[in-house]
């Protein structure tokens, strides 16, 4: 018999929904929230609910038995750092996604959403490889300032998936694979595996590494203070707004769709096309440099995420980062089924579920 299992993805507009059969994907679906609704809630947190009774209305409209279910399992945020793998959606990590204690973003509610849906039901909730994944070397910590720890905030889950899709497309175990991945989607963060293991990453989210669409990564730290000072973002929410969320492509070009860029560039648009030009240069640098850290002992290079589906982007970083590695191109995502892979590692009694603790006092997270 298989294990039936309900995969929950939380993104900004959208909660995109799965059932498994082991690891046969029955049925998906992106259920989208619009933006009236959604901007009624002040707080990520507020939405849940909300998602929760989306969810479950659409389950009721298929005439989806929930009974069936043997596990629920989430995407994860912000936690604080922890090991790659599977976790029991616990307590500790309701408290720590429930008040956004490392940082509010839609995947928090990813867990919480799995544990609400899972527990009436007397089943387990996971969370599989979320952002908070941490494996970072102890040198790749240190930032140049001693109050300011780099932190590794990642996506994990598609980063890992991707890699061990190549690995086995190769005949190869993941945790034989040297790799630079570069995830570049709505978020872009490029991250180096060593032997599976994400030693360093540039995570786009605190200035680090190249711009994303709506995400500034990093810019000259002189001119970032005199602007923080300057009036014109006068709270630190309106500041970090505006280095994430509308900062990036959508700053420069007025859309954080690199299709509608496209678009542009086919017009005329220069500016468009410079601005993604310098969207290929930057990340081509960031994985030249990550290739470094493993000394150019690099198997892969991996691109992927929706901008991946862009041939002439994957082509055009190719023309600068080929030299180092073999380029392989996995466009967009492969979190559903990482999700699902997860908790039937879990299920069948291949991994054993970890279990997240509450941080350390001594932690300098
Ligand atoms: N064929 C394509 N060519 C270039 N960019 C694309 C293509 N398809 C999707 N994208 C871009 O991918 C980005 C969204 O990536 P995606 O991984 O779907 O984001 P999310 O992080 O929301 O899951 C958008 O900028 C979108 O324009
Ligand atoms: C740090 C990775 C989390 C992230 O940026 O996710 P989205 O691309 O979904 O915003």
């Amino acid at each position: 018999m298989a294990y039936n299992i309900l995969v929950i993805n939380p993104g900004s507009t959208s909660t995109k929904i799965a059932i498994f059969a082991d690891e046969e994907k029955v049925m998906e679906v992106g259920l989208d929230h619009p933006v009236s609704e959604i901007e009624k809630f002040k707080k990520t947190i507020d939405q849940l609910d909300f998602r929760y009774q989306v969810i479950m209305n659409y389950l009721k409209e298929q005439n989806y038995d929930i009974h069936q279910l043997d596990a629920c399992v989430g995407r994860g945020g912000y936690l604080h750092p922890i090991p790659a793998g599977t976790f029991t959606v616990n307590d500790a990590i309701v408290h720590d996604l429930t008040i956004a204690l490392h940082g509010d973003h839609a995947a928090n509610l990813g867990a919480l959403l799995a544990k609400k849906i899972a527990d009436p039901l007397g089943i387990p909730a996971y969370t599989v490889d979320p952002t908070a994944v941490d494996e970072m070397q102890d040198v790749a910590r240190i930032s140049g300032m001693p109050d300011i720890t780099r932190r590794s905030k990642i996506h994990a889950l598609n980063i890992r998936a991707v890699t061990r899709e190549y690995a086995k497309s190769i005949g190869k175990k993941f945790n034989e694979i040297n790799a630079v991945v570069a995830h570049m989607g709505g978020g872009c963060t490029t991250a180096v595996l060593r032997k599976g293991k994400i030693i360093d990453m540039y995570n786009g989210l605190d200035g680090d590494g190249a711009f994303a669409p709506t995400r500034s990564g990093g810019v000259p730290v002189g001119d970032l203070i005199h602007l923080c000072y300057s009036g014109k973002y006068p709270t630190e929410d309106a500041m970090m707004r505006h280095a994430v969320g509308d900062a990036g492509m959508v700053a420069y070009l007025g859309t954080a769709d690199m299709r509608e860029v496209n678009k542009m560039i086919e017009k005329g648009d220069k500016k468009a096309a410079l601005i993604k030009e310098a969207f290929v240069y930057q990340h081509s640098k960031d994985i030249a440099a990550l290739a470094a850290v493993l000394k150019g002992d690099v198997d892969v290079i991996i691109l992927t995420g929706g901008i991946a589906y862009g041939k002439d982007i994957t082509d055009a970083i190719k023309s600068y980062v080929g030299w180092i590695a073999p380029v392989a191109v996995i466009p967009g995502e492969r979190e559903m089924i990482a999700l699902a892979q997860g908790a039937l590692r879990v299920l069948t009694g291949e991994e054993k579920a970890q279990v997240y603790e509450e941080e350390p006092e001594d932690s300098n997270y």
